[in-house]
């Protein structure tokens, strides 16, 4: 739904971003993960059609934003950063200018405009001021601009910035409900966001792709294992000796006694090797109780870190000395 061939974006001799490509499936929501200046908006806004690559081409719904952009945008619906909203319009009378902005006219017009304002949960509002509006439902009004003409496609950039707390809880709900329906692109520097609203992530810095991966498999790669954690019931010993006996473990190790003959064990095993099936049997046929199991990630803020953070090269350990 969503293609980006090897864009690659100059502003004069700095390169903002370089050569990235990006597929999103039909209805998936991918994250745009980065921190500031990694080029995240300036992703966006070429995908938007609101900035022409240097080089490399985007396509939206099959069509070429940029030798295509009439009708590619047509299936995008954008919320820029700081969405221009007039503070002098009421929010009824805005949504109808942004509908008339798509080509929608009569009829159909007052349909999208009822509509949008019902999803995005704006009808009590719909005769106030923008200008009078808390954040949060600017924010809303932002989104009802975006999905006036019913878009497949929803490109939010940094969506929460700015919102309290209360808000950004309402405004990621709202995403949630709308990414159903639609596929989406949002990119934000808050790694719990992305990770609770996005299916994919894609980890930019300094310009360039870093990774792009579900968060789950990320964590799984960047780990070099993978990990169980596991509450058993029985004497240490012969737990630690039956868990060595599963094929696939590399290591074990006790990481919480939580009474006497009950632990908390961290298994490591071969990353192709999902070795809960038989430490069940293995246990069972033991009599040792298995009272919990779970597999343990790497957290998405430790993926990022790990990705993003340099090595502090000789010379600026010498500054900081
Ligand atoms: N119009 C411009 N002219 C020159 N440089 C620009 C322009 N817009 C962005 N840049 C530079 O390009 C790089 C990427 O900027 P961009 O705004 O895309 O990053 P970002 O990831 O969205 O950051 P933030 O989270 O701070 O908005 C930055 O170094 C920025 O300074």
């Amino acid at each position: 739904m969503i293609e980006l061939f090897n864009i690659t974006k100059k502003y004069g001799n700095k390169t903002a971003i370089n050569n990235i490509s990006l597929f999103v499936r039909s209805g998936e929501v991918l994250g745009l993960l980065g921190p500031n200046g990694a080029g995240k908006s300036t992703t966006m806004r070429i995908i938007a059609g609101y900035l022409l690559p240097t080089s490399g081409s985007v396509k939206v719904a099959g069509f070429d934003v940029v030798k295509e952009p009439v009708t590619a945008k047509r299936h995008i619906g954008y919320l820029p950063e700081n969405p221009p909203l007039y503070k002098d319009m009421t929010v009824c009378d805005y949504i109808n200018f942004a509908a008339e902005l798509r080509g929608l006219k009569g009829k159909d017009k007052a349909h999208h405009v009822n509509r949008v304002i019902e999803e995005v949960g704006i009808p009590d509002v719909k005769k106030r001021l923008i200008g009078h509006l808390s954040r949060g439902y600017r924010q809303r009004v932002g989104l009802a601009q975006a999905l006036v003409a019913n878009p497949q496609v929803l490109i939010l950039d940094e969506p929460t910035v700015g919102l309290d707390p209360q808000q950004i809880t309402e405004i990621r709900q709202l995403i949630k409900e709308l990414s159903g329906k639609r596929t989406v692109i949002l990119s934000s520097h808050i790694l719990p966001e992305v990770s609770s609203l996005c299916h994919r992530v894609a980890i930019i810095n300094k310009g360039n792709l870093i990774v792009e991966n579900t968060p789950q498999n990320l964590g799984k790669s960047l780990m070099g294992h993978r990990e169980i954690i596991v509450q058993i019931k029985g004497p240490q010993d012969k737990i630690r000796t039956a868990l060595e006996s599963l094929s696939g473990v590399k290591n074990i190790t006790v990481s919480k006694v939580l009474k006497e003959n009950l632990c908390e064990y961290t298994v490591q095993s071969e990353l192709d090797k999902d070795i809960r099936e038989s430490l069940f049997y293995t246990m069972a046929e033991y009599n040792f109780p298995i009272l919990e199991m779970k597999s343990s990630f790497m957290s998405l803020e430790e993926i990022f870190l790990e990705l993003v953070t340099e090595e502090p090269t000789a010379a600026s350990q010498r500054e900081a000395n």
